[in-house]
């Protein structure tokens, strides 16, 4: 029997601008991703059946093939039938400490973690780039989950350049339990609502998607210039989930009031974060969080940035 164990981690988006449609249904994104250390943590067993079993401490979660970790690993069979008759099937456990439908790609991030996982129970030796391209079939997200930290990604979000991780930024995650936001719905929405105003000529999308390159935030993350990354956070998705979530608006402004360096949504939302420049600054913002909004429903998380993707905790064999 072998086993591994490995961190999960959560993202934020730093930058997500909506560029243009696609024929395939998707968007054209120009986005700069961040992991932070909150995570999951994955439990891999191997099994002497050809079986995938997924267990997860989250009674919500689906345990069958609408789970992404199981996804991830039947992707693995099928891709290397000969190492999963050899091997045999897997147990995955999920201990689940990042929200749901939070916009913080804990599922993807789950399967990230099955593939690295997978790739070394099964001796199959994949590259990087051979991880992230399975990844793209998983999803948009889960490509950058593989060795995370903090990323440029254009295309549909899955063609990424590292950039270095700005050190010590803490964050401040905010979710109200009972609001959950479809990333489906945002787009569509999206689409319906600022559709016109898209780029619909392939070179200009081009020469957008490359501007981000040399924009401010990414200037201000090569000068780890922490006033302007706050300054500088943009996700245009806010602008259909704050109108029709004016709850999720209301956390964002007591964000703003509460003195971090900047706020803004992750993702399809529904969750808030806040940066600040110190662990202490965190903290202050977290309490002034709690007393303006009394709301039980809402959770709170102190993280900071990280600058690692999957990795693998400790590894057993017999
Ligand atoms: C919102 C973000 O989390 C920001 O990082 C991602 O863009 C979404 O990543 P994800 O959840 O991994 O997305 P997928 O599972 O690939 O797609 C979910 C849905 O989002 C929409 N979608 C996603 C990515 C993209 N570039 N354009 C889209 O329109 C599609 O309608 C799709 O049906
Ligand atoms: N392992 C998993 N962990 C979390 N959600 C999962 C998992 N597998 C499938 N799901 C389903 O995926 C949906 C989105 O969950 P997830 O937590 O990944 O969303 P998200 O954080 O909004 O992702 P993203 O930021 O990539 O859009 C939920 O409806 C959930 O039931």
């Amino acid at each position: 029997m072998r086993s591994y164990t490995l961190t999960s981690p959560a993202k934020i988006n730093l930058y997500l601008e909506i560029l243009g449609d696609r024929p395939d249904g998707y968007h054209e994104l120009a986005m700069i991703l961040q992991t932070v250390e909150l995570a999951d943590k994955i439990d891999l067993r191997s099994l002497s059946t050809e079986d995938i079993r997924v267990r997860t401490s989250n009674p919500q979660l689906p345990t069958d093939n609408k789970n992404l970790a199981y996804q991830a690993a039947a992707l693995m069979a099928a891709e290397f039938p000969e190492a999963f008759a050899q091997y045999g099937g897997v147990e995955i456990n999920i201990d689940k400490h990042i929200p749901i439908a939070a916009g913080l790609a804990g599922g993807s991030s789950n399967a990230a973690a099955v593939l690295v996982g997978l790739d070394l129970m099964w001796k199959i030796g994949l590259t990087q780039s051979e991880l992230e391209t399975l990844a793209s079939q998983l999803g948009s997200d889960v490509p950058f989950c593989i060795a995370g930290g903090t990323a440029i990604a254009t295309g549909r979000g899955d063609d990424l350049s590292p950039l270095p991780s700005p050190e010590d930024i803490y964050v401040v995650l905010g979710k109200y339990r009972h609001i959950e936001v479809s990333t489906a719905w945002a787009y569509q929405t999206y689409r319906s609502q600022f559709g016109s105003s898209y780029v619909v000529n392939k070179q200009d999308l081009d020469s957008r998607a490359a501007a981000v390159h040399s924009s401010s935030m990414v200037s201000a993350i090569v000068h780890e210039d922490k006033e302007q990354i706050g300054q500088k956070l943009h996700n245009d998705l806010e602008k259909v989930v704050l109108p029709n979530y004016p709850q999720v608006a209301q956390l964002r402004q007591a964000f703003q009031q509460a003195g971090c360096l900047g706020t803004m949504m992750s993702g399809s939302g529904s969750t808030v974060f806040a940066l600040c420049e110190s662990q202490s600054q965190a903290k202050q913002v977290q309490q002034q969080i709690r007393t303006s909004l009394t709301e039980p429903n809402l959770d709170l998380w102190l993280t900071r940035l990280c600058s690692t993707g999957i990795q693998v905790l400790s590894s057993t064999r017999d």
